[in-house]
C-alpha cells in the first residue's frame, strides 16, 4: 500500500534519514524501532506531510503522496505529547475534525458514537478531559484520530506518556483496536519490548538507516547486524576474525564449576566467575566474567538463581545458539557502550 524508496532527509549537518525505503501492506501493524535522535520521527513527518525529502518517493496505492498536500493525504498523526482539547468535552473532542470537514450533523453524532465504543469509552461522552485518567485519555486521543477513517495512522510514541501497567494493557487494546478497525498503522517506539508486543513486523532503525526489516521473532532469532542484536532483547556478542557471534543469554546454559556444563555434545564452554545476580520475578539476569572476555557473559536463567555471586560456574551453549553476523555491515554504537 505504501512504499517509501530511498527517502533521504537533511537538516543542516545533521542526516536525519539516508536513504531509508519501507514497504506497508494494507491493514499492516508496523513499527519504527530505534533509539532517540535516529529519525523516526522525521519519516512520519514526511508520511504525514509536514516535511518533504530532500530525495526519495513515497507512493500509496502507486500515486505519488508527496504532490498530495497534507490535509489532503488519507494519513493521520498522533503526536508523542496527544494534544486533546481541555475546554472541551470527550464528544466534542472526538468530533473536532469532522466539523471542520463540515460534515452533516447527524454523521458526526453516528462517527463520534461508533469511535467512542470502539476504544471502550462510550459512556464518557460528557466528561471533560480533567475528568479521565491518562488511559482514557490516550484513548480519546485514539478516537479523534480513528473518527476521521484515515488510510494509513501515525503513531508516534502514543503510549509512552502512560505508567507501565496502563501501557500493557494499551498495548493489547490498540493491537484489537486496529484489527477491528482494519487501518494501518505505523507506530514509532524506542521501546523494543513494545514493538514486538505490537507489530506485524518491525522497522530497526539506526543513525537515519533502516538496518532490518523483519517480523519479530526473526528479528530476535535472526539479527543481521550487531546493532539490531544489541538492541532487540539482551544479547552477548564475542567478536571474531570475521564477524561476530550472538548468543541469547537465555540460550546459555549454567552448571557448576566443574566444567561440563551441559554434558557432553558439541558446541561452547567456558568457566567464570559469577559477578552479579538480579531476580525479574519470572527470570534472573546473571553477569559471568570470563577471565578471556572484555566483558561480562549475561546469562537468564528461570525462576530464582540457584548460584550466587563470587561462585565459579561454567557455561557452555549449543553450535545452534550462536548466530553469526558478517563483518562489514557498517554499525553504529550499541546502546549502552560507548562509541
Ligand atoms: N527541525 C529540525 N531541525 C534540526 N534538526 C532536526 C529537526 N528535527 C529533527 N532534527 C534532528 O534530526 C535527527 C532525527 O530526529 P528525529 O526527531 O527524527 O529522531 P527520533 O528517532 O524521532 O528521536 P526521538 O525518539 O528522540 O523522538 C536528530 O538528530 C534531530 O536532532
Amino acid at each position: 500500500m505504501i512504499e517509501i524508496k530511498g527517502v533521504s532527509h537533511r537538516f543542516g549537518g545533521i542526516k536525519a534519514l539516508d536513504d531509508v525505503s519501507l514497504d506497508i501492506g494494507e491493514g499492516e501493524f508496523c513499527a519504527l524501532l530505534g533509539p532517540s535522535g535516529c529519525g523516526k520521527t522525521t519519516l512520519l513527518r514526511i508520511l504525514a506531510g509536514f516535511e518533504t525529502p530532500d530525495a526519495g518517493t513515497v507512493t500509496l496505492d502507486g500515486e505519488d503522496l508527496l504532490r498530495v498536500p497534507p490535509h489532503r493525504r488519507p494519513v493521520n498523526l498522533m503526536f508523542q505529547s496527544f494534544a486533546i482539547f481541555p475546554h472541551m468535552s470527550v464528544e466534542r473532542n472526538v468530533a473536532y475534525g469532522l466539523e471542520r470537514e463540515r460534515l452533516p450533523r447527524r454523521e458526526i453524532r453516528e462517527r463520534v458514537d461508533a469511535a467512542l465504543a470502539t476504544v471502550g469509552l462510550p459512556t464518557y461522552a460528557r466528561r471533560r478531559p480533567h475528568q479521565l485518567s491518562g488511559g482514557q485519555r490516550q484513548r480519546v486521543a485514539l478516537a479523534r484520530a480513528i473518527v476521521k477513517r484515515p488510510r494509513l495512522l501515525l503513531l508516534d510514541e502514543p503510549l509512552s506518556a502512560l505508567d507501565k501497567q496502563v501501557r500493557v494493557k494499551m498495548q493489547l487494546e490498540l493491537k484489537r483496536l486496529q484489527n477491528e478497525v482494519g487501518i494501518t498503522f505505523l507506530v514509532v517506539t524506542h521501546d523494543q519490548e513494545e514493538a514486538m508486543s505490537l507489530a506485524d513486523r518491525i522497522a530497526v532503525m539506526n543513525a537515519g538507516r533502516i538496518e532490518q526489516t523483519d517480523a519479530p521473532v526473526e528479528l530476535y532469532e535472526r539479527p543481521r547486524t550487531a546493532f539490531v542484536a544489541g538492541f532487540v532483547g539482551a544479547n552477548n556478542l564475542f567478536p571474531g576474525p570475521d564477524g561476530i557471534t550472538a548468543v541469547r543469554p537465555e540460550r546459555i546454559r549454567i552448571g557448576d564449576g566443574g566444567g561440563d556444563g551441559d554434558g557432553g555434545g558439541e558446541g561452547v564452554r567456558l568457566t567464570g566467575t559469577v559477578v552479579d545476580v538480579s531476580f525479574h520475578g519470572g527470570t534472573s539476569h546473571l553477569a559471568v566474567r570470563v577471565p578471556a572476555l572484555d566483558r561480562p557473559v549475561l546469562v537468564a536463567v528461570q525462576g530464582p538463581s540457584r548460584v550466587v555471586s563470587g561462585e565459579r560456574v561454567s557455561l557452555a551453549w549449543p553450535p545452534e545458539a550462536a548466530v553469526r553476523i558478517p563483518a562489514g555491515i557498517p554499525v553504529g554504537p550499541i546502546e549502552g557502550e560507548e562509541p
